[in-house]
């Protein structure tokens, strides 16, 4: 069976000033599939992450995403297919000043037409999808420890109800077993939700864990995709040195063994 692609990136280019970022970078996102996208730091993982829900204009390129082309779109066709995203971002980017619940609530606010008690019984319902305590609802983030905060993002991240979730770096600082513990729960959500991930990450345990194929940028496009078995087969030595080096082969062997 053809998996219906959901992003379809195309001669995708991004440039700061005289640095080019991507150059004709194209890759394919498959629907209900976890896409792991890795690469050396400035490799322009989150650039292209911000590229595909509309945070920057690229400088060249087509994107299309839920049979939009989302660059070449209306306002308001655009809004229409970031209505069924979610984006979860490193340090969770919640709102200091708001408590957990107010920030779930916040995307509803501005994009839903649903009454007050209908928006607190989904922000809660949220909430608890993402394994926080319903106290935590009435927490500001800065009560909250690095873990529940990305979790508390993670429920923002899926306030409306997403068919695509964009997660940039979500176990980044985390310890290992919270980290664990954040795999678990995505792995849970997307089977229970349906979703489609586009999870940019440096954790190989969590690419082993997670995801069902992996994006490799380098040389400003993808260089290699594939399931993390094929990565060490791939003939580029970033790729080699991450994919076969000892942080791999513990990642793998922790795999072989659960
Ligand atoms: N707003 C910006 N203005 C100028 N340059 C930028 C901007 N955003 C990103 N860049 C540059 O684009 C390149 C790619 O950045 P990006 O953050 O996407 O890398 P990354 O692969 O996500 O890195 P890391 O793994 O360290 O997070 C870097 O050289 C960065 O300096």
């Amino acid at each position: 069976m053809v998996a219906e692609t959901v992003i379809a990136i195309r001669g995708l280019t991004n440039r700061f000033g005289k640095t080019v970022v991507h150059e004709n970078l194209s890759l394919d996102v498959h629907r209900g599939e976890v896409l792991g996208v890795v690469g050396a730091s400035g490799s322009g993982k989150s650039v292209l992450l911000r590229s595909i829900v509309g945070l920057m204009a690229p400088s060249a390129g087509q994107i299309t995403m839920l049979g939009t082309d989302v660059l070449g779109a209306s306002a308001a066709d655009r809004a229409a297919v970031s209505v069924r995203t979610g984006v979860m971002f490193q340090d969770g980017a919640l709102f200091s000043a708001l408590t957990v619940r107010e920030n779930v609530e916040a995307p509803m606010r501005e994009r839903l037409s649903v009454d007050a008690v209908t928006r607190r019984a989904l922000a809660d319902l949220r909430i608890a999808m993402v394994g926080l305590p319903a106290r935590a609802g009435d927490l500001f983030p800065s009560a909250l420890s690095g873990g529940m905060r990305k979790r508390a993002g993670l429920a923002r991240a899926l306030s409306l109800d997403p068919e695509i979730l964009f997660l940039d770096e979500p176990t980044a600082g985390l310890d290992p077993i919270s980290a664990s513990a954040f795999d678990t729960l995505l792995n849970s959500l997307r089977t229970s939700l349906g979703l489609t991930v586009f999870l940019v990450t440096h954790d190989l345990d969590t690419l082993q864990a997670t995801c069902d194929r992996i994006a490799v940028l380098a040389d400003r496009r993808v260089l290699a995709t594939g399931t993390m078995a094929e990565m060490r087969d791939v003939d580029d030595a970033w790729v080699r040195s991450y994919f076969n080096g000892p942080r791999a082969h513990a990642a793998l062997a922790v795999a072989g063994s659960s």
